[in-house]
């Protein structure tokens, strides 16, 4: 049975919560314009039912006043309100003001004794635009309105025609619709997320690479708070270029791929493939540097990975380290700077020897 529902069906669990909290951070504001719109429509409502000589204080205007007094007020609170509780809002919104809209049509139909089709179909239509609500969301929306519209239909003395038909058809062409946008978009979040995933991923190591690299630490070095830190150590293998020519690339690129494991098992916040033989691995601390970072050259002399062309004899790593603490707002390290004094320290490490780890506070 849940097969039939995509946002059920949706596997892993996680997926469709990612997938809900960005499609709400996108739909936030078109989802406000379908509200407005509403609004707008129930006002139109009004003048309309005044110019057609209701009364103001008809019991049905009071219940149209309640409704958009309700849907203003979500306009203006929701501006507050973080993503999950705005979107927990929103529902508990438009149920009320679906339940206002079928005491409304209760309280019309008994005065004039008759309901007409027009008002629930456009109820309903107006609840099927509304962007973040998903085919569950809706399915229980539409069936509440049409218990008022069920309840009115076996009222006596009032003339409901084909209303109770005309409302089945319209939720059922609507619920069709909201099923297949329920699918087309997870099924479009999941290419996007796989292409972005393709796009920051190095395909050899599966490491992150540089591309996305300078974007997120350039991101992260904005919000570091004052004691908060970045140790960004700069990998180099050693005598890789013998490597290949003793070994051929093939092998050259299982060793990487090895390195690039043995990082990654590190505490690291990220591991970046900065370039060919060329590593990067970053990590955020609070008061001083993790200790790790600073012998970081014998995660990969640990693997005795044999390099015979080596004078060392196996695979090894120079690293260069930087590291930056800030200590407020007017003191901020960029990605330039940490790579320059990272790439420094590296640079006297291949002069010295290799195979060790050179640092430097910033
Ligand atoms: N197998 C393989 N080799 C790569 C890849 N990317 C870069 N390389 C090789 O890495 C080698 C880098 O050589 P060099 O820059 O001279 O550095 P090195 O030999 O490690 O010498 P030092 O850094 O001074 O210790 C080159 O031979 C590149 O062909 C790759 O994806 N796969």
């Amino acid at each position: 049975m849940t097969d039939w529902f995509p946002w059920l069906t949706w596997r892993p669990d996680t997926t469709e919560q990612a997938f809900r909290d960005s499609f709400i951070r996108r739909m936030r504001t078109p989802t406000n314009w379908s509200i407005a719109l509403a609004t707008v429509v129930g006002l139109s409502f009004i003048l309309y039912a005044m110019w057609t000589g209701d009364d103001w204080q008809s019991t049905s205007n009071i219940y149209r006043v309640s409704m958009i007094a309700v849907m203003v007020g979500f306009l203006l609170i929701g501006t507050r309100l973080g993503d999950p509780t705005w979107m927990m809002s929103l529902y508990a919104t438009t149920l009320i003001v679906i339940t206002l809209a079928g005491l409304m049509f209760l309280a019309s139909a008994r005065r004039y004794g008759a309901l007409t089709e027009g008002g629930p179909m456009v109820v309903a239509m107006l609840c099927g635009i509304l962007p973040v609500l998903h085919l569950g969301h809706k399915l229980m929306i539409w069936l509440l309105l049409a218990v008022f519209v069920g309840v009115i239909t076996q009222q006596p003395g009032i003339e409901t025609g084909w209303t109770l038909f005309y409302y089945a058809v319209t939720v059922s062409v609507l619920s069709v619709y909201q099923w297949q946008m329920d699918r087309l978009m997870r099924i479009q979040y999941l290419a996007e997320s796989l292409e972005r995933e393709k796009a920051e991923t190095d395909h050899l190591t599966g490491t992150l690479n540089r591309y996305s690299f300078e974007a997120r630490l350039s991101e992260r070095l904005t919000t570091l708070e004052p004691g908060e830190g970045v140790a960004l150590a700069m990998v180099d293998i050693d005598f890789f270029k013998q490597f290949n020519d003793h070994y051929g690339h093939l092998e050259g690129d299982r060793a990487l791929v090895r390195i690039a494991k043995s990082l990654d098992q590190t505490p690291a916040d990220l591991v970046v493939r900065f370039g060919g033989e060329e590593f990067v691995v970053l990590s955020f601390f609070t008061d001083r540097p993790p200790a790790w970072v600073s012998d970081l050259h014998e995660t990969v002399s640990a693997l005795g990975l044999v390099h015979e062309a080596s004078p060392l004899g196996t695979l090894t790593i120079s690293v260069g380290v930087a590291c930056f603490v800030s200590q407020g707002k007017s003191d901020r390290a960029t990605v330039k700077s940490l790579l320059t004094a990272a790439d420094h320290q590296l640079y006297q490490v291949k002069a010295n020897g290799r195979n060790q780890t050179r640092y430097v506070d910033l």
